[in-house]
């Protein structure tokens, strides 16, 4: 399974196509909407927000609510187009305006690199596609990987566990299931699980605004009832944790990823990182800890995928930084119309289904799948033999 997304941020849509989802596999619209939905909440976001209403229209590879096998193409619309048309015309005749025309590189953005490297002079021809707007795109593959994922019963959550200067304590996997981590943190205008972090990342949110300033965080992503041996050890590229914290770090503005305890690790001695192994009738294997976060040799344990992803906190600041204009070469300080001050929260949510794509995909690689029903049957005769095992 794989996919391509198209489109800039004030462009007329964005353009996704999934090909490889298997055949009969029930399709739901609303499904995708919501995830569209929560991506787009979150304390800190900007006025852009309120422009965009984000849903799904379906091009093709969907007929009656169901896949055909066929590629799926999708598209979501970006309802702040109708003010950008002349700016973001495609026709050659069009005139290149110099409205809009951008010649000062913003700090901490795709600006100048991209520029630079594409010759551009206007640097909206990068920053048009380097922008986060595209998260609405891979959220929208995600959704699709989802109806994967719950055919096979696999559930996916987050939360955010960290804004600027305040975190919240480890999660006892004993204790949180997904669906209450769902559940909890969609509650949340943070989307955090702990009541008196949630109070105090509002307040810092609220503070750095007022300073014209921005913040980053930690989003960390479950996936439940996942089976053994997603993944593989015997090539660098088939390592599913890998590919799951490239899957992240390609996110606009996250900086690292981890899995289980991850940096931590180096703190501790082997018997305090280590998942020792147990076995019981009901359970079959299980492990009595999960600090390593759900992969030993690049392939699922069987115990819940835990990751992490730091972000850094927003570039575009209404305190403005220094850059250098590339038409005068004179300095100038950036100011700025509109912008998020905080995206942690909503990042999250991307992170989830950037997340849920990559498990989706590993599924479908370990598994007969042409058809929906042939890889529920896979799958199920797969577990039961692992508990037999
Ligand atoms: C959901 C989300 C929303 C974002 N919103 C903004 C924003 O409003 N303003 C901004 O300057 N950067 C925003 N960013 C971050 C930039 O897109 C990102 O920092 C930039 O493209 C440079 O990429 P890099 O930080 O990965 O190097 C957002 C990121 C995400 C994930
Ligand atoms: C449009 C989205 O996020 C945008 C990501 C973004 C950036 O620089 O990454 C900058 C802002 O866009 P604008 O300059 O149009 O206000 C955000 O609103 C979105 O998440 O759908």
């Amino acid at each position: 399974m794989r996919y391509l997304t198209a489109g800039e941020s004030h462009g007329s849509q964005l353009t996704l196509i999934v090909e490889g989802l298997p055949s009969r596999l029930p399709f739901s619209r609303e499904a995708v909407d919501q995830q569209l939905a929560r991506r787009q909440k979150g304390y800190g976001r900007g006025r852009r927000m309120q422009i965009e209403s984000d849903r799904v229209q379906v091009l093709s590879g969907i007929r009656f609510g169901e896949t055909t096998g066929a590629p799926v193409a999708l598209a979501i619309e970006n309802k702040d187009w109708v003010k950008w048309k002349d700016v973001m015309s495609p026709d050659s005749e069009g005139e290149k305006t110099e409205k809009r025309r951008v010649s000062r590189p913003r700090p901490g953005h795709a600006d100048l690199n991209g520029a630079i490297k594409y010759g551009h002079r206007d640097m909206r021809d990068v920053l048009e596609r380097s922008s986060a707007r595209e998260t609405a795109a891979r959220v929208t593959a995600g959704a699709v990987a989802r109806q994967v994922l719950q055919l096979c019963g696999i559930r996916v959550a987050s939360h955010v566990v960290r804004i600027g200067t305040v975190g919240t304590e480890r999660l006892d996997p004993a204790r949180w299931t997904a669906e209450e981590i769902a559940e909890r943190s969609e509650a949340s205008p943070v989307r955090c699980l702990d009541p008196e972090a949630e109070q105090a990342m509002i307040r810092l949110i609220d503070e750095a605004k007022q300073e014209g300033d921005s913040l980053g965080g930690v989003v960390e992503v479950i996936v439940e009832n996942v089976p053994v041996g997603l993944g593989s050890h015997v090539h660098w590229d088939r390592k599913l944790d890998a590919r799951i914290t490239q899957a992240i770090v390609s996110i606009n503005a996250f900086k690292g990823a981890e899995i289980g305890i991850g940096f931590e690790a180096a703190e501790r001695k082997g018997s305090q990182v280590h998942d020792e192994i147990l076995w019981s009738e009901e359970k079959g294997y299980h492990r009595a800890t999960n600090r390593l976060g759900g992969f030993e040799g690049g392939m699922t344990t069987g115990e819940p995928i835990v990751v992490r992803g730091v972000m850094k906190p927003i570039p575009t600041l209404y305190k403005p930084l220094n850059s250098v204009d590339i038409d005068t070469k004179e300095p100038f300080q950036a100011s700025i119309e509109r912008s998020d001050n905080c995206a942690v929260p909503a990042a999250g949510v991307v992170a989830e289904n950037v997340v849920a794509w990559e498990v989706a995909r590993a599924l479908l690689e370990k598994f007969s799948s042409d058809t929906a029903e042939e890889l529920h049957r896979c799958v199920e005769q797969y577990r039961k033999q692992v508990k037999e095992f």
